[in-house]
């Protein structure tokens, strides 16, 4: 009897071995008419949707996530198709994405290395629009080194930290999901070019090559993830005693 192709089957292709678990980067996700439209929806957004940050922007949709539960406001629908295509791949343990957080990042401008924490099911995916990035990875600071006693080995640098990057060209969708998740911590460098080095671990399924230099345009990112834990959104009413 013939299997029903689902689930991670079809992410497989995508699969970066040269990475710790685990990498799918899956390169033209979206066509560029796609991209134009979702460009153009996060434009057209209501001004007070951004928050602005040091070093980027951002709109948060699909509700606030927090530790007590987040009050789940429904995706729109340029959103949720994504949400939807993505989670039928079963990325999230069958559940439906419910949270996307829209980056955008002028040239020169990226985001301190960080772990994205317990609030999200431990499974980001990233579909990139109107730029490459570069995606850098790096080993936690070590627990002996975080104490100032008694320290016999000089702490690591970031670059010493640093072992792994991911080329994101725009319309692609990138997955991280295991160590690359919950082990190690991501981040963006804020230059406005990047050098391919031996460090990207995708270089394979790109179209840049080893070496070449890349300038960095506006890129707008789409991080679509499932938040567990969701508030039931019974308003009540009347004075508390
Ligand atoms: O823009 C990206 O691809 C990364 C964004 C990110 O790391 C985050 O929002 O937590
Ligand atoms: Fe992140």
């Amino acid at each position: 009897m013939e299997e029903r192709r689902s689930g991670f089957d079809v992410l497989e292709p995508f699969r970066i071995t040269q990475a710790p678990p685990t990498v799918f980067y899956f390169p033209n996700f979206i066509t560029e008419s796609e991209e134009a439209l979702l460009l153009q929806q996060v434009y057209t957004a209501p001004k007070p949707k951004w928050v602005h940050l040091s070093g980027r922007r951002l709109q948060n949709w699909g509700g606030l996530p927090h530790p007590r539960g987040m009050v789940a406001e429904s995706l729109p629908d340029w959103l949720q198709k994504y949400a939807l295509k993505i989670s039928s791949f079963g990325l999230f343990d069958g559940k439906v994405a419910n949270h996307v957080l829209v980056n955008e990042y002028c040239p020169g401008e990226g985001i301190m290395p960080h772990e994205d924490g317990p609030l999200y099911f431990p499974t980001v995916t990233t579909i990139s629009l109107g730029s490459h990035t570069m995606l850098d990875f790096y080993h936690p600071v070590s627990k002996e080194q975080e104490g100032d006693s008694e320290q016999v080995t000089k702490p690591q640098t970031e670059e010493e930290r640093h072992f792994l990057s991911l080329l994101v060209e725009p319309r692609s969708l990138l997955v991280l999901r295991e160590d690359m998740y919950e082990k190690y911590l991501h981040g963006i460098k804020n230059v406005s070019s990047d050098v391919i080095s031996e460090k990207v671990a995708n270089i394979a399924c790109c179209s840049a090559k080893p070496g070449e230099t890349l300038n960095r345009e506006t890129r707008v990112s789409l991080t679509i993830r499932h938040v567990p834990k969701v508030l039931k959104t019974t308003i009540i009413l009347g004075r508390r005693k």
